[in-house]
């Protein structure tokens, strides 16, 4: 099934470990791999209407020839898919073709289709297998490790899903040729945030022309950024499967960003990606103004993300500055809160993040409303 080229990673948790395969152009030979990791003959793909017209005649055709049975179903693409009333179609839709426990749940598409379609499997006739078939940037550097789940409510970002961890992840970089270049550098955003975390050998090979090179989409350069940022999440997954610890590490500007993106409205103003890379920009402004981080540091990373063309500070809404006491209220959110305090990943430097609970909130107000300020 493998061509030449790639590389497969494992994700080590006991009898449910999986595998990470890297490579171009492994959608057309998925079936035999999705065969060997299925329990039944039966596969239910899960896919969106940006990304069907593009592959899901091939990964069908690919499982039927492995000997699967296969159903589908198409979901609106975007950040808005992940709700409860999407959550719900799909579950009818996979109860109308009588899925069974043996049924295996191929999620085709991004981030949004590997949450919804893993929540789904995962309390579809109280849990079936699924695997992960990541064809944005973001969900192959990211969002298809680590068995996290969910949907968006009202209340915010992540706060409905599970812990269920798919039996295989297929990456095939040849996908991401029909990837818009505004999600190439989302994805992008993620990548950064592993060299940022703890890799600054990862950091400096981006900075020197590594980025610019995902950028366009270069082959090698696509598979070493897969290949760092799945080595490293596999072994936090690994040593913390369920985030009690070292796993909040790989939340780096999400406590900012998630706000970002609940203020804007889900499918808003900026894509997951870009409130991550905002969001980074805003954690290492707080870690410059606790004292914490050299302002060099903190200005590289700016720098940088700004010059790959990832947003740096909030967008407007409607015209106006995001509200700062608004965004400071959705982080009250965060599932990183304990004991009313949200714990925050900030850094001592570039690939020296760390994980802190002594914030004073007037002082992440400061930030937000300096970053919100450079918007007006
Ligand atoms: N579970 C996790 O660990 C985890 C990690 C990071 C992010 N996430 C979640 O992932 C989501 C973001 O994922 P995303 O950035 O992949 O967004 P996405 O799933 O919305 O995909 C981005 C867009 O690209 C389209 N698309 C996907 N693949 C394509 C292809 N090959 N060619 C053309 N178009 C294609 C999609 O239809 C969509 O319009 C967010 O909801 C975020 O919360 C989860
Ligand atoms: O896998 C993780 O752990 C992450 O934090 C990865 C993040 O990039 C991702 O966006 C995740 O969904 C955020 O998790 P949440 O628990 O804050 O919703
Ligand atoms: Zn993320």
């Amino acid at each position: 099934m493998s061509p030449a080229s790639s590389q497969t990673l494992r994700v080590d948790l006991g009898d449910r470990s999986y595998d990470i395969v890297i490579g171009s152009g492994l959608l057309a030979g998925c079936g035999e791999a999705i065969r060997a990791v299925s329990r039944g003959k039966r596969a239910f793909i899960v896919t969106d209407d940006n990304v069907a017209p593009h592959y899901l005649d091939i990964v069908r055709t690919s499982l039927e020839q492995a000997g699967m049975r296969v159903d589908h179903a198409i979901m609106p693409a975007g950040e808005q898919a992940k709700s409860w009333d999407n959550l719900g179609r799909l579950l009818d839709a996979m109860l109308a073709v009588r899925s069974e426990r043996k049924t295996m749940v191929v999620a085709l598409g991004g981030g949004v289709i590997g949450d919804l379609a893993g929540f789904a499997a995962s309390i579809l006739l109280r849990g079936v297998d699924f695997v992960q078939v990541p064809t944005t940037l973001l969900s192959q550097v990211d969002s298809s490790v680590g068995g996290k789940t969910g949907i968006n409510v009202t209340q915010g970002k992540n706060l409905v899903g599970t812990f269920y961890q798919p039996r295989l992840v297929l990456a095939d970089t040849a996908v991401l040729r029909t990837l818009p270049v505004r999600e190439v550098l989302a994805g992008y955003a993620e990548v950064a945030k592993y060299g940022l975390i703890d890799d600054p050998h990862l950091w400096d090979w981006l900075e020197s022309g590594g980025g610019a090179a995902i950028a366009r989409l270069d082959e090698q350069a696509l598979q070493r950024a897969i290949l760092a940022s799945c080595t490293a999440k596999a072994r936090v997954v690994a040593s913390d499967e369920r985030e009690s610890g070292v796993r909040a590490l790989l939340n780096l500007g999400h406590t900012f960003g998630h706000a970002l993106e609940a203020e804007g409205g889900y499918g808003g103003p900026l894509l997951h990606g870009e409130a991550v890379a905002v969001g980074m920009v805003m954690a290492f402004d707080l870690s410059v103004a606790m004292g914490l981080c050299p302002p060099a540091d903190a200005a590289r990373v700016r720098a940088h993300l700004a010059a790959v063309g990832l947003p740096v500070v909030p967008p407007q809404v409607n015209g106006q500055p995001m509200n700062a006491e608004r965004l400071l209220a959705h982080m009250a959110s965060d599932k990183k809160v304990s004991d009313g305090k949200v714990t925050f990943v900030l850094a001592h430097g570039i690939g020296q993040s760390i994980l802190c609970r002594d914030v004073d909130p007037p002082q992440v107000l400061q930030v937000l409303q300096q970053a919100v300020t450079v918007t007006t």
